[in-house]
C-alpha cells in the first residue's frame, strides 16, 4: 500500500510562511537547468526551501536549487505567482509522486496555468543552440513502455482514470508566447515550435537513439517535464512548456567505418576525421546562464498577458 502524500501539512507549513497576498497564486512555474534566475524579477518575494516543506525531496543536480519562491510578477500590481526553483527528475532516484507532487502541490494552492521550462538537446537541424521552443506535444517513449508517471491507484478519485493527453499543450498558453516574443521585439528565430521528446536520462543519446528520436518526429530531447506535464493535466491545469535548447544531439546520416579507415591507413591514405561533438551538463548550464535573460523576459510577459485571456480564468 503506497504511503499517503502529506497534502495537509504541507499546505499548513505553506501558510505559515506566507503573507496573505502571495496564499493563492494563480500562475505556477518550474525553472529548468539554470533557468532558476527568474526569481531576481519577482516582488515581495518570499522563498521557502524544499526541506521545510513535507513531500518535498532536495533536488540533487547542479543548475537546480531546492526551494519554491512565491512573489509577485509582471508590471502594475504584479501577478502572485509560485516557481520551483529546482525540479526532481526520475533519474535523481525519486519516484514519480515524488517527481509531480510540486505540481500538485500547486494545484491545490488554486494555480490555474503553469509555465514549464528546461532545456534541452536539439535533433532538428532547423532548431540551433540557444531557441527557445514552444512545446505542442510530447513523445514520451517511458510513458509507453511501462514508466507512466500515473502507473498505480488513482492520487485522487476526482482524477480520470484513463487520462487524455491529446490536448495536452494549451493553444491559448502557446499563443501568448508568440504575443509576448512580438511585444520584446525578439527576433522571429528566437522562438520555434516543436516536439519534445522524454528519456530517462541521465545518461545523453547515443548517435542511434539521436535519430530514432528524430525519425519518431521530435524536435528536443530532454530529461525532465512530462512527468510535470501529465500530473498538472490530470489535475486540470492549463499547460505551457518552453525549453530552451544547450546542445545539438550528434545525428550522423553514416557512421565512420573503423574498417576502411584501417584499410586507408595501411594503404597509405590516412583520412582526416571529423572531431565528434560531446555534450556536457556544463555546457548545458553555460547556454542555459547566457539565455535566461530572454526566458526571464518571456515568462514575465506571458504572465502580464494571462489576465487578459479569459479562457485562462
Ligand atoms: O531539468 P531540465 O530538464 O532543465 O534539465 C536538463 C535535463 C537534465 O536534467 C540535464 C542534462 O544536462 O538538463
Ligand atoms: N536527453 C537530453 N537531455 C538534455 N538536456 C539538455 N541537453 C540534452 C540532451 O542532449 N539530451
Amino acid at each position: 500500500m503506497a504511503t499517503p502524500l502529506p497534502f495537509v501539512q504541507t499546505l499548513e507549513a505553506l501558510t505559515s510562511f506566507l503573507p496573505e497576498k502571495l496564499k493563492k497564486p494563480r500562475i505556477g512555474i518550474v525553472c529548468g537547468s539554470g533557468l532558476s534566475g527568474l526569481v531576481e524579477s519577482f516582488r515581495e518575494v518570499v522563498i521557502v526551501p524544499y526541506d521545510k516543506l513535507p513531500g518535498f525531496a532536495k533536488s540533487t543536480v547542479p543548475g537546480h536549487k531546492s526551494a519554491l519562491a512565491f512573489g509577485l510578477l509582471g508590471a502594475g500590481e504584479g501577478v502572485p505567482v509560485v516557481a520551483m526553483l529546482g525540479r526532481f527528475h526520475p533519474y535523481e532516484g525519486h519516484t514519480f509522486p515524488t517527481v509531480v507532487y510540486p505540481i500538485r502541490v500547486m494545484a491545490k494552492l488554486g494555480v490555474k496555468n503553469l509555465i514549464i521550462t528546461n532545456a534541452s538537446g536539439s535533433l532538428n537541424p532547423a532548431i540551433p543552440v540557444g531557441t527557445i521552443v514552444v512545446i505542442q506535444d510530447h513523445l514520451a517513449l517511458p510513458n509507453l513502455t511501462g514508466m507512466n508517471p500515473l502507473l498505480g491507484p488513482p492520487t485522487s478519485p476526482n482524477h480520470p482514470r484513463f487520462l487524455p493527453l491529446s490536448d495536452a499543450y494549451s493553444p491559448s498558453l502557446r499563443r501568448l508566447a508568440f504575443l509576448a516574443a512580438h511585444r520584446l521585439s525578439l527576433s522571429r528565430n528566437a522562438l520555434a515550435e516543436g516536439i519534445y521528446a522524454w528519456v530517462s536520462g541521465p545518461t545523453y543519446e547515443t548517435p542511434a537513439e539521436g535519430r530514432l528520436l528524430r525519425k519518431g518526429g521530435a524536435d528536443v530531447v530532454g530529461m525532465s517535464t512530462v512527468p510535470e506535464v501529465v500530473a498538472a493535466r490530470e489535475e486540470g491545469l492549463n499547460v505551457m512548456v518552453m525549453s530552451l535548447v544547450t546542445n545539438f544531439v550528434v545525428i550522423p546520416d553514416t557512421y565512420r567505418s573503423i574498417r576502411e579507415e584501417v584499410e586507408a591507413e595501411l594503404a597509405g591514405k590516412p583520412v582526416e576525421l571529423p572531431v565528434a561533438h560531446v555534450v556536457s551538463h556544463d555546457e548545458v548550464l553555460e547556454v542555459g546562464r547566457e539565455k535566461a535573460g530572454v526566458m526571464k523576459k518571456l515568462v514575465e510577459s506571458i504572465v502580464e498577458l494571462i489576465p487578459t485571456v479569459p479562457e485562462l480564468h
